[in-house]
């Protein structure tokens, strides 16, 4: 559905996106990650064609990006796209009349656009009435309206609670199983973790790494992670280092990878005679793969 291959942009002389290649199929959540600055916005205005690449090449439905293909995408900004005062019908007919859907099928594709982000209820509701999670919803059904193949989804669900994010995140399910292909661009790994298909690691511009999340944990030699707490830490990373277990800080926590599985009693049989506060176990979780591709944290 969506192939960029080798996208370079340079702003002045500083170059934000480097030779950025990736690939949607059709119905596939693609989930691009970076920090502030990254490289994201920048990539979807490109695929927007709001913006121009300094080379490179976008492929969108087997057609090279032009006004054509903005057409067959949908793009839900960060900030939402409303007219506060407008009710959610009137703002549909509005972004439907921009598209230029036809006058004949508009009505019925807006109560079908409405109805998909479950806001039939609210169709005469200004926007200002609604919930956050409403006008998230809402800002969505804007890309919807006009039917297309894929949809830029940019932070969707940040500054909402956690029930709101679960409807968007089944909308996005179902968008998904209608063939309907999606970029995701979020900060929230969970998100990711739960909804993308596969994930792209930008950073620079670049894409450091690419995959399904089975795919990036082999990235990371850990079968597990151990969390531990202890005012022996020093003791406790060499002893560690004598059973291959490599020592990470997060932040101020102390964790090592397990190269194996252990059972937990196995674990704080390793650490005997080292005053352990806490241990947890946790499976390898994106966002240790997300931060050991994009910095060194510490190693032992
Ligand atoms: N119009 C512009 N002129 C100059 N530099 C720009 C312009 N737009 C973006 N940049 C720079 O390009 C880099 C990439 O920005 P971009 O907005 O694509 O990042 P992002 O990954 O979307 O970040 P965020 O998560 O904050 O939205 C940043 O360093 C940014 O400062």
């Amino acid at each position: 559905m969506l192939t960029i291959k080798n996208l370079n942009k340079s702003y002045s002389r500083r170059q934000v996106l480097q030779d950025l290649s990736l690939h949607i199929e059709p119905g596939e959540i693609y989930g691009l990650l970076g920090a502030n600055g990254a490289g994201k916005t920048t990539t979807i205005n490109i695929i927007c064609n709001l913006l121009k690449a300094d080379s490179g090449d976008v492929i969108i439905n087997q057609q090279p990006i032009s006004d054509a293909t903005k057409k067959i995408i949908g793009i839900a900004p960060q900030e939402n796209l409303l007219y506060k005062t407008l009710t959610c019908e009137e703002n549909l007919k509005f972004f439907a009349d921009i598209y230029g859907l036809d006058r004949k099928i508009r009505q019925e594709q807006i109560q079908t656009t409405l109805a998909a982000v479950n806001l039939l209820d609210r169709a005469k509701s200004p926007v200002e009435t609604l919930s956050g999670g409403m006008q998230r919803r809402l800002n969505i059904a804007v890309a919807l309206v006009h039917q297309p193949k894929l949809v830029i989804l940019d932070e969707p669900t940040t500054g909402l609670d956690i029930e709101s994010r679960y409807e968007i995140w089944e909308l996005i399910r179902q968008l998904s199983n209608q063939g309907i292909s999606i970029l995701l661009t979020t900060h929230l790994l969970e998100e990711a973790e739960r909804l993308c298909h596969r994930i792209g690691i930008l950073k620079n511009g670049q894409i450091l790494a690419e995959g399904s999340l089975a795919q990036l944990r082999n990235l990371i030699p850990a079968a597990e992670i151990v969390v531990v707490q202890t005012s022996q830490k020093e003791q406790a990373i060499a002893r560690a280092q004598e059973y291959n277990f490599t020592a990470k800080y997060y932040g101020n926590e102390l964790a090592f990878w397990l190269p194996e599985p252990l059972e937990l009693k196995e674990i704080i049989a390793r650490f005997e005679g080292i005053k352990l506060e806490a241990i947890a176990r946790q499976p390898v979780r994106l966002e240790h793969i997300y931060l050991e591709v994009t910095q060194n944290t510490y190693s032992e």
